[in-house]
């Protein structure tokens, strides 16, 4: 109920159609429990006393009846759906919008097939049983106390020796679900993973096909499929265990039902229509409790549905505006690196150590060092994608966490080594960070970007629809749509995370060339492995394994006889080499 009780929020502002539905839920059920003294009348009082000219009008009342249940089960069932709809638009609004706001570090370690089958599945389960589980309990409530008392006015007696089972089968119900709730969780769990195994599947098929690795993707989705089915024959039997046993002790009140009630009517101690009555108020009673094991196995499922919905909205979020933070459209983009550490999480080899270093507003710094140096955990300090664990991180003299997370990321432009392009058009793309950017924002931002030219050759200019993850384009347009984007916010800070290192001499060039010209008038952080982006920089920081071994602009580094002067020497030297063996 703990799970329940925690989601309220979601279902309860929409009582009012839980409570019409209850309502009418009432009705019908009181309706249900009337038939069988109907029944009862007609043969005791109407045909064992031959009282014939009776019938036409229980028939007649027999058919307002069941039109009366049959407009109470309408109103019952719709605002039950109501209730449920209304209640999982939110709660799956609410969890888009906790996804949105998820720190980085949260989906270091989350799988996106498994987000999205709780954001459908499981939030689908959930509805289910708000819409239909929670009726079908209160139904099963009112059927049982109603039919017990009707049961109760006939014969105490007989009531008492025919539900004697009862206790049997409440145990055996509450075994039942204790098996089964696990195992339903399990399933749930099983099917997160095989949707992350398709996602990445799909993600990946480049890479998949590239290297021949169809045969082995295809084992590895059938071992998680085998998991699925397994998980659910395994809950099969339980069901299977369980159900007979259920069924077995409720089959046996009929045995004492028609013994003990068929003794009553010859020793004329009961009328043969309260017997008929009895047997079908017992169905009323049986029927319901043996059924609870699907009404259990609903409310399970959305149980454990809503324990991994609440999995994600009970997730910490670390990185959060401080009260009245500072809000700005635009900074200078003065850039200061205070003795600043950073660990990833508890127990972690830390990524950064004692960094101080200051950027200019306008200047360009360098980052270059091997790869896990921590040149990108570095940037990513600046925009709060991470928190650093000590030291400070200041723009503009203000500690980043002063400002507001928005403010930030407004004025820190990223251009990624590989850039994520969303299915829209190619203007949507490049005004993403800036939706009320005019036209000629968008083609200005483009101009600069140096992919004006080629979008203009494409069929429908800025209209062209991207496929997913910018398919169509190659990787150096791609990555200029990105740089567009990323200058469309006009961002005092521009960081460049090696964002010429997945295209040809060629594209590199005109990257060069747009980022030149990107650059100007804004603190520029290069994330390079070669030199040849940082020959121009500031001042170049060298990284190696969380630390600043080397500082300085190329001219002083390049003769320092440190790392920067051995990286200039491989790639430099190789190039004479290449060059000396064409003659060059
Ligand atoms: N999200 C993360 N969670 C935990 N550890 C991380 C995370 N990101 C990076 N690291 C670790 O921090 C260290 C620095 O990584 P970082 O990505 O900053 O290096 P880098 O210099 O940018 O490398 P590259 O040139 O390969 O991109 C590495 O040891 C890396 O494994």
């Amino acid at each position: 109920m703990e799970t329940f009780k925690k989601l309220k929020q979601y279902y309860w502002p929409y009582k009012s159609y839980f409570f019409w539905s209850i309502g009418f839920l009432i009705i019908v059920t009181a309706i249900t429990v009337v038939y069988p003294i109907f029944l009862q009348i007609t043969i005791d009082d109407v045909v064992l006393k031959g009282q014939y000219e009776w019938i036409p009008y229980l028939a007649l009342g027999f058919i307002a009846i069941m039109a009366i249940k049959g407009a109470a089960t309408y109103i019952h069932q719709y605002t039950g759906d109501l209730f449920g709809i209304s209640s999982v638009y939110k709660l799956r609004n609410t969890l888009y919008e906790k996804l949105q706001f998820l720190p980085f570090k949260y989906y270091d370690n989350a799988k996106t097939g498994d987000l999205m089958s709780r954001l459908t599945a499981d939030v689908e389960g959930f509805r289910f049983f708000l819409a239909f589980g929670f009726s079908e309990l209160i139904r099963f409530f009112l059927l049982v106390v109603i039919s017990f008392s009707v049961m109760m006015y006939y014969s105490l007696s007989l009531t008492i020796v025919t539900l004697i089972t009862l206790p049997f089968l409440a145990v055996a119900t509450y075994k039942f679900d204790q098996a089964v709730h696990p195992a339903f969780r399990n399933i749930r769990k099983s099917f997160g993973k095989l949707n992350t195994k398709v996602q990445e599947n799909i993600s990946g098929i480049h890479t998949v096909k590239s290297l021949s690795r169809e045969e082995f993707e295809i084992n590895k989705f059938n071992d998680s499929n085998g998991d699925y089915k397994q998980k659910y024959l395994f809950t099969s039997k339980i069901w299977a265990k369980y159900f007979p046993m259920m069924e077995f002790i409720g089959n046996l009140s009929i045995v004492f039902l028609l013994a003990y009630g068929g003794y009553l009517v010859i020793d004329n101690q009961l009328q043969l229509g309260e017997l008929v009555a009895f047997y079908s108020l017992l169905g009323y009673i049986m029927w319901p409790i043996m059924n609870l094991g699907f009404t259990i196995n609903l409310f399970s499922q959305s149980k454990a549905s809503g324990e991994r919905l609440l999995e994600i909205l009970e997730a910490e979020n670390e990185i959060y505006d401080r009260e009245n933070p500072i809000e700005k459209t635009c900074v200078d983009g003065n850039v200061t690196f205070n003795q600043v550490h950073l660990k990833y999480s508890e127990g972690d080899q830390g990524a950064l150590y004692d960094i101080s270093f200051e950027a200019k507003k306008g200047s360009v710094t360098g980052l270059i060092g091997s790869t896990g140096a921590g040149k990108t955990s570095l940037t990513g300090l600046l925009s709060r994608f991470y928190e650093a664990t000590n030291g400070e991180v200041l723009i503009d003299d203000i500690s980043v966490t002063d400002y507001s997370l928005e403010t930030l990321r407004r004025n820190i432009g990223f251009v990624l080594q590989e850039s994520f392009l969303f299915s829209s058009s190619i203007k949507a793309n490049i005004s993403f960070g800036k939706p009320e950017a005019t036209m000629d924002e968008i083609v200005d931002a483009a101009k600069r970007a140096q992919a004006h030219d080629f979008i203009m050759e494409l069929p429908d200019g800025y209209n062209t629809m991207l496929g997913e993850r910018g398919m169509g384009l190659s990787g150096g347009q791609k990555q200029r749509i990105a740089i567009a984007r990323a200058i469309c916010i006009n961002p005092s800070i521009l960081i460049l995370d090696d964002a010429t290192s997945a295209v040809d001499m060629e594209t590199e060039f005109q990257i060069q060339r747009a980022l030149k010209e990107v650059m100007k008038g804004r603190t520029t952080f290069i994330i390079a492995h070669r030199i040849s982006s940082l020959k121009y920089a500031n001042q170049i920081l060298v990284l190696e394994e969380g630390r600043i071994v080397e500082r300085g602009n190329h001219d002083q580094l390049v003769s320092n006889n440190g790392p920067y002067q051995r990286i200039y020497e491989i790639q430099y030297q190789d190039k004479e080499k290449v060059l000396q063996a064409f003659g060059g």
